[in-house]
């Protein structure tokens, strides 16, 4: 059975000019979802979806019934100042409201002039996260960056035998996650420097990124019952991209025995938009298992997740200091790889989470990991990129970095293309490190 369908066709064009342009993030074979407001204004939150450089109202959409009757229904649960409501609604009610905005989008629909009258200009607008997330778990799923992490913090056992066999994580922190485009202060904390016997206690000296996409649970589970391999992507509402920030000095102190704690709960954040998993149909690729390696235990293992479980999506890094923008320059791009290098896929880490019968809830959220490529230049975090610290990384403009400085803003893209098919993208995920606060 194919997982395309008519929304995914690549002839199709919108009405709306700017979702034609070549490049363009948001064509009509994309329609993401966000939650938006008119910036500065005191409006409620309502849920909208990206055509071209403007923004559907879907909260008016519904009121206005712009939209094809059977989909009002959905249209409204995401007029609501979060996704969860729509997200608990289903597979079936998302597919139904994306197939009746791509209808109504398209070049000639009689929808276009309600619906004209719902847009939003994507300039005017500012975000909030787009989903109540009661939990966050981080997941460790690429082996390159575990092995070249690994190596810096256990370099007698930088890969552990588990590895291979199960999905890695840590429960994290769900009320520090941000949306792009916010600052946070450098955080402060215990550090152990080499060759001293006691901490010292004050602003991280190694604060670091990590690129990674987030996984937005559509519907939950029932705790003490698991989700199956088969059913686990229906689950599933969509991704979207998310950085980890990591505090490197604070992390090697404090992580032995239970993982990661303050190094990583200060601030997450998160792109505006959540790109369905329908939209990313057309860029699934096989899930391949490297020669010699085991395959995993049947409970992590289907033929379909085998054929077409992993995607291709493209991932970039750039970092944009304050002397990059005094001079005007365009922020330098640090890093690029692909979602399909990961090691365990989107339907295992849900399958996994769930097999002791944990219950996940709609609007919770997984991060990948870390998604580093198989070459250093694919790395996704400045740990890996530098050496640890001990390589500085040279910028364009003469400038090099080890880790992050204040005022320094991290910029995350992802996209997919292929020939034959349109191409789609993530937008932005972009925060800015400011100074830390004087106790
Ligand atoms: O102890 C280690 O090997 C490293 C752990 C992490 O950095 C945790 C993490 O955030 C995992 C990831 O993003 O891939
Ligand atoms: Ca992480
Ligand atoms: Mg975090």
């Amino acid at each position: 059975m194919s997982l395309l369908n008519e929304t995914h066709a690549p002839a199709l064009r919108s009405w709306v000019a700017s979702a034609n342009q070549p490049g363009a993030d948001f064509p009509i074979q994309n329609l993401p979802f966000a939650v938006f407001r008119r910036a500065g204004s005191d409006e409620t939150f309502r849920g909208g979806v990206a055509i071209g450089d403007q923004i559907v109202d879907l909260r008016m959409a519904a009121s206005r019934a712009a939209l094809s009757p059977q989909s009002l229904r959905f249209a409204a649960a995401c007029g609501d100042s979060s996704l969860n409501r729509f997200m608990a609604m289903g597979p079936d009610a998302w597919g139904a409201l994306r197939l009746a905005l791509s209808r109504a989008l398209r070049t000639g629909a009689p929808e276009r002039e309600l619906l004209s009258a719902c847009l939003v200009p994507q300039s005017d607008a500012e975000y909030t996260v787009p989903a109540k997330i009661g939990d966050y778990t981080d997941f460790y799923t690429s082996i390159h960056h575990a092995t070249s992490v690994g190596k810096l913090f256990r370099p007698e056992s930088p890969l552990m035998p588990n590895y291979k066999w199960v999905p890695i994580g840590y429960h994290g922190r769900a009320s520090s996650i941000q949306v792009s485009g916010q600052g946070f202060n450098r955080p402060v904390g215990q550090t152990m420097a080499p060759g001293k016997s006691e901490p010292d206690f004050g602003p991280c000296k190694r604060l670091d990124y990590e690129l990674e996409l987030g996984i937005y649970v559509g519907t939950g589970n029932q705790s003490c019952s698991s989700v199956p391999m088969d059913q686990a992507e229906s689950h599933v509402f969509g991704l979207c991209l998310l950085n980890d920030w990591s505090a490197r000095d604070v992390q090697a102190w404090e992580y032995q025995p239970l993982g990661p704690f303050l190094s990583k709960n200060f601030a997450t954040t998160v792109s505006p938009w959540i790109v369905t998993l329908e939209a990313l149909a057309p860029y699934r690729v096989p899930f391949a298992r490297p020669e010699g390696d085991p395959q995993p235990l049947p409970y992590l293992d289907t033929p379909a997740n085998r054929a077409g479980g992993a995607f291709d999506v493209q991932l970039q890094v750039l970092l944009e200091s304050e002397r990059m923008r005094s001079a005007g320059s365009a922020p330098a791009q640090l890093s690029a790889t692909s979602y399909r290098h990961a090691y365990w896929t989107v339907a295992q880490l849900l399958a996994h989470h769930t097999v002791g019968g944990c219950n996940l809830q709609p609007g919770d959220l997984f991060g990948s990991g870390t998604l580093s490529g198989p070459t250093p230049d694919q790395a996704g975090a400045l740990i890996e990129l530098t050496s640890g610290g001990k390589e500085p990384l040279s910028l364009p403009d003469g400038d090099s970095r080890t880790y992050l400085l204040d005022g320094d803003t991290v910029i995350m893209r992802g996209w997919c293309e292929k020939p034959g098919t349109a191409r789609i993208g993530f937008g932005e995920c972009r925060g800015t490190v400011l100074p830390a606060k004087q106790s």
